[in-house]
């Protein structure tokens, strides 16, 4: 008899473009991940399908990510559509938005970066935080928890953000699920259902939330999640969004 780890999830229904608001992850969920951040691939055509999905929803959608926003606009050049980036820190489109840096930023990241020096790790500085990506030490995920745990007694204003391969910091006030709460108030959302889709960690709260608004997550790829549905791969998630899952 097989054991099974994770529940067995279906793939989604088709998108509901008169109902739906959709809201995507972007590493992990529209792009395969890479070995390291700066070396992803985009999926052709990238920023004109997405450009194109939020036309057709009516504006009813948002890319929602741990990346700096800077970074997001840059590989998406040719969609103009509401971005939040640092992990809800940063928004475009949506004024007001953007959570103040905490104040010992800097001191913070030069701890890190010097971690990142003597261990071997690659160190990603973000405009609200930073990540210590093991990926190429792949069994020194502990030693990297207890250096960003031990931060956290030193500096205040920031929560730990695991992720696929790296430990992060970010503001302890900004999260992908405040930042969709926020984003929900806007006129283009109203009367709709939304639907996240994620493949990580920091996109579960963003699934309860959809969950708790009366519509549902999508988990990308494996393991335990709060979502109703899952889809295995960005391939995947691309052909659903053409109407093909
Ligand atoms: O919220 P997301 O859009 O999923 O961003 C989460 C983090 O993604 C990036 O790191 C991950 O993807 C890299 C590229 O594939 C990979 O090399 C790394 O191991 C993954 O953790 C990004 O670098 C982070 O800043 C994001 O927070």
């Amino acid at each position: 008899m097989p054991l099974f780890t994770e529940p067995l999830l279906a793939p989604p229904p088709p998108l509901d473009i008169a109902r739906d608001a959709l809201f995507l992850d972007f590493d992990g969920t529209l792009v395969e991940i890479a070995p390291r951040p700066d070396a992803i691939t985009l999926p052709p055509g990238l920023a004109a399908r997405l450009a194109a999905l939020e036309g057709a929803l009516g504006g009813a959608f948002a890319l929602v990510s741990g990346r700096n926003l800077a970074e997001l606009v840059r590989y998406l050049d040719g969609f103009g559509g509401l971005i939040i980036g640092g992990h809800g820190a940063e928004a475009r489109g949506l004024s007001g938005a953007d959570t103040p840096p905490p104040e010992a930023l800097a001191a913070l990241q030069s701890r890190m970066s010097a971690f990142a020096r003597a261990e071997r790790l690659l160190y990603e500085p973000k405009a609200h935080g930073a990540a210590l990506h093991y990926r190429s030490r792949p069994d020194f995920g502990p030693e990297v928890e207890a250096f960003i745990q031990s931060l956290l007694q030193q500096f205040s204003g920031f929560s730990v953000q695991p992720a696929k391969m790296a430990y992060e910091l970010r503001p302890a006030s900004a999260s992908k699920d405040r930042a969709l709460a926020r984003l929900w108030d806007l006129p283009r959302f109203a009367g709709r259902r939304p639907v996240f889709l994620g493949d990580d960690t920091t996109d579960e709260p963003a699934i309860a939330w959809a969950a708790a608004q009366g519509g549902y997550g999508v988990k990308v790829g494996p393991g335990e999640t709060a979502a109703r549905y899952r889809l295995a791969d960005p391939a995947a998630v691309l052909s659903w969004l053409e109407g093909g899952a």
